[in-house]
C-alpha cells in the first residue's frame, strides 16, 4: 500500500465500474495525490475530486495501472499503457471477458497482471471482488490487490481463470438480476393496489433486509426461506410459482447465467 501511495495508482477509465471502486478507496483514506486518471469526458465528479490528476500519464512506472474501460475499448488502450510493462508495474483489470492470454499479447507475459470481477456494491464497501493473478503476478501482487479490493468489500481468490466468466455472470453482474427484482416486485405490489412509493420502498427494504439476513445468519437462504413459510399460509402458495421446475425461478436463473457466459465467450473472440 505503501508502494500505491508514492508510485500512484493510474485507472484508464473511470465509469460506472471504476468510479465505484474509487469512491471507497478515496473513502478509505485513498490519498487523491496517489491516483491518477484517465478519462477521455471526466464525469463532474471525477473532475471535482481535489488533488485528482487528470489525464496526463505519469512519466515514471506507477505501482499499479487498472484498466476499467468496456472491453471493446480495451485493445485501443493497451499502446498507451504499453510503456509500463516488463514488471515494475502490477496491472490489474475489471473487463469482463477478456482473457489473461489478451493482456499477454500486448503487454508480455513477463508482466504481472490480476484479472478481477468486483460489482458496484463496492461504492458503498459492500461489493464483492474475485481476482486470479497471470503467471508473472507473484503473491505480493495478490496480496496487494486483496487489500486494496478488500477496502471496498470481500474478496474472493480463484482457482483458475475458467471460474472468471461464471463469477462475473454471478456477482459481477448479479447486482443487476436483484435490482430488477426490486423493481419487479414494487410494480407487483402497485399492481395490486399499493401507491407506488410505499411498493418500491416496500421492496427494497425487503431484499436489503433479506440480503442482510442471509448474509449474517448462520443458517442457509433455505433454511431462512422455510422459517417465512407458513404450513399453510400465503409464502407457501406463492413459492409453488417460483419454485416451478420449469417456470421458476431456477431455470429463469440458470438461462440468464448461461446467456451472461456466452457473451462473456464471445467478448473473448
Ligand atoms: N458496471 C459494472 O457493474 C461492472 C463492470 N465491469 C467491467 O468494468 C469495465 C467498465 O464498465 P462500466 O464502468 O460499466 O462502463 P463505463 O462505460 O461506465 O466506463 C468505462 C469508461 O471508460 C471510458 N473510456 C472510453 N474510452 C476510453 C479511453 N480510450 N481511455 C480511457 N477511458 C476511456 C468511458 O468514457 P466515456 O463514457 O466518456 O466514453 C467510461 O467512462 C468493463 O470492462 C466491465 O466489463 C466489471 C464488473 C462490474
Ligand atoms: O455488463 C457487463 O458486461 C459488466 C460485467 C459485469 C457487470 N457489468
Amino acid at each position: 500500500m505503501t508502494d500505491l501511495k508514492t508510485r500512484g495508482l493510474v485507472i484508464v477509465g473511470c465509469g460506472k465500474m471504476g468510479s465505484a471502486m474509487l469512491k471507497g478507496w478515496l473513502a478509505n483514506g485513498l490519498a487523491p495525490s496517489s491516483v491518477t486518471v484517465i478519462a477521455p469526458r471526466p464525469s463532474a465528479w471525477l473532475q471535482s475530486v481535489e488533488g485528482l490528476r487528470l489525464n496526463a500519464m505519469p512519466d515514471t512506472p506507477p505501482a499499479m495501472v487498472m484498466l476499467g474501460v468496456k472491453p471493446q475499448i480495451m485493445p485501443d488502450v493497451m499502446p498507451d499503457v504499453a510503456r509500463f510493462a516488463g514488471g515494475q508495474t502490477l496491472f490489474l483489470t475489471v473487463a469482463a471477458g477478456l482473457p489473461i492470454a489478451f493482456y499477454e499479447a500486448a503487454l508480455g507475459a513477463r508482466t504481472p497482471l490480476v484479472r478481477a470481477m468486483p460489482n458496484t456494491p463496492s461504492a458503498i464497501g459492500r461489493g464483492i471482488t474475485a481476482i486470479v493473478g497471470n503467471g508473472a503476478a507473484d503473491e505480493a501482487d495478490l496480496d496487494l490487490c486483496e487489500r486494496l479490493l478488500g477496502a471496498v468489500g470481500q474478496v474472493v481468490r480463484l482457482e483458475g481463470e475458467s471460474q472468471m466468466n461464471a463469477v462475473a455472470a454471478v456477482s459481477g453482474s448479479g447486482p443487476a438480476y436483484v435490482f430488477h427484482l426490486i423493481e419487479t416486485l414494487a410494480a407487483a405490489g402497485e399492481a395490486e393496489g399499493l401507491p407506488a412509493d410505499m411498493a418500491l420502498k416496500l421492496a427494497k427494504a425487503t431484499v436489503g433486509g433479506a440480503g442482510a439476513l442471509a448474509e449474517e445468519s448462520d443458517m442457509l437462504p433455505s433454511e431462512l426461506r422455510v422459517q417465512v413459510t407458513s404450513k399453510g399460509g400465503t409464502t407457501a402458495e406463492a413459492l409453488k410459482v417460483l419454485m416451478d421446475a420449469q417456470t421458476g425461478f431456477a431455470p429463469l436463473l440458470k438461462r440468464a447465467v448461461r446467456a451472461n457466459i456466452n457473451r462473456s465467450e464471445e467478448l473473448a473472440k
